[in-house]
């Protein structure tokens, strides 16, 4: 694997991500003016595999992208799954999607389906979740070294914040520059404003919400983080 900063899919500014882990919004009326990218979290749709496929093919000769994901629950996933069923499931429908998310954690073992993704044309996207807390900035950094490391596109890092440091903290690591994409957001009710705040500072995928439940602490609904996005420019 190795970063590709000039790949046609990779984002040249802030998108927003709709995400989806609950099979009702799969008939979604996705619109770009709502997200630009639709995530499918397979960790909630593994009854409805054959609905994503069919979604994700009719996605594909549209102007959205999509990104798919098998959470581990130790990352905030909806079901138990083995390595061996994580790598069949992304690597058996990355043929359809823009980026494959893999846990940064996991992705020396789920080699195979990054390989086969990458093969298959998707980004490959490394990340890391914290549900509690914003850890230190030198770990947030080795996060980022290990995924450049790794030979990711891009590294995603959504951490908790508990306060208004932690925030600056993050902010400050999104303006120290970084020789791979990285994607940036809080959790909790720091949330909205971080995200927005992060995007303003490069970070490439700004998650929210669509239909009316989160699939994360404090995400915007994707609708009004896109206008918000829209609204402000670059820092
Ligand atoms: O990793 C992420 C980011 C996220 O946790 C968020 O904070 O918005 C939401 C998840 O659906 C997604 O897979």
């Amino acid at each position: 694997m190795s970063m590709n900063r000039s790949h046609p899919s990779m984002p040249q500014g802030p998108k927003t991500v709709g995400s989806i882990a609950d099979p009702s919004l799969l008939d979604h009326p996705f619109s770009a003016d709502e997200c630009e990218i639709i995530e499918f979290r397979l960790d909630g749709l593994l009854r409805n595999l054959g609905q994503v496929r069919d979604t994700l093919i009719k996605l594909k000769s549209s102007q959205l992208q999509t990104l798919i994901t098998a959470r581990c629950t130790s990352e905030g996933g909806l079901a138990e799954l083995t390595t061996d069923q994580r790598n069949q499931l992304i690597g058996g429908l990355s043929p359809l999607a823009t980026f494959v998310d893999i846990e940064l954690a996991n992705l020396a073992e789920m080699a195979t389906a990054a390989e086969q993704a990458r093969t298959n044309g998707a980004l490959v996207v490394a990340s890391f979740h914290d549900f509690k807390k914003t850890p230190d900035t030198d770990f947030l950094r080795d996060k980022v070294k290990h995924a450049l490391d790794l030979g990711a596109d891009m590294v995603k890092i959504a951490v908790h914040h508990n306060s208004v440091e932690d925030m600056y903290r993050c902010a400050t690591l999104m303006q120290e520059g970084h020789s791979i994409a990285i994607s940036l957001m809080g959790m909790g009710s720091l949330a909205p404003v971080s995200r927005v705040l992060y995007s303003q500072l490069g970070s490439l995928l700004n998650y929210g919400y669509l239909g009316d439940k989160e699939t994360a602490p404090g995400q915007w609904p994707a609708s009004l983080l896109s206008q918000a996005i829209r609204a402000s420019k670059p820092f």
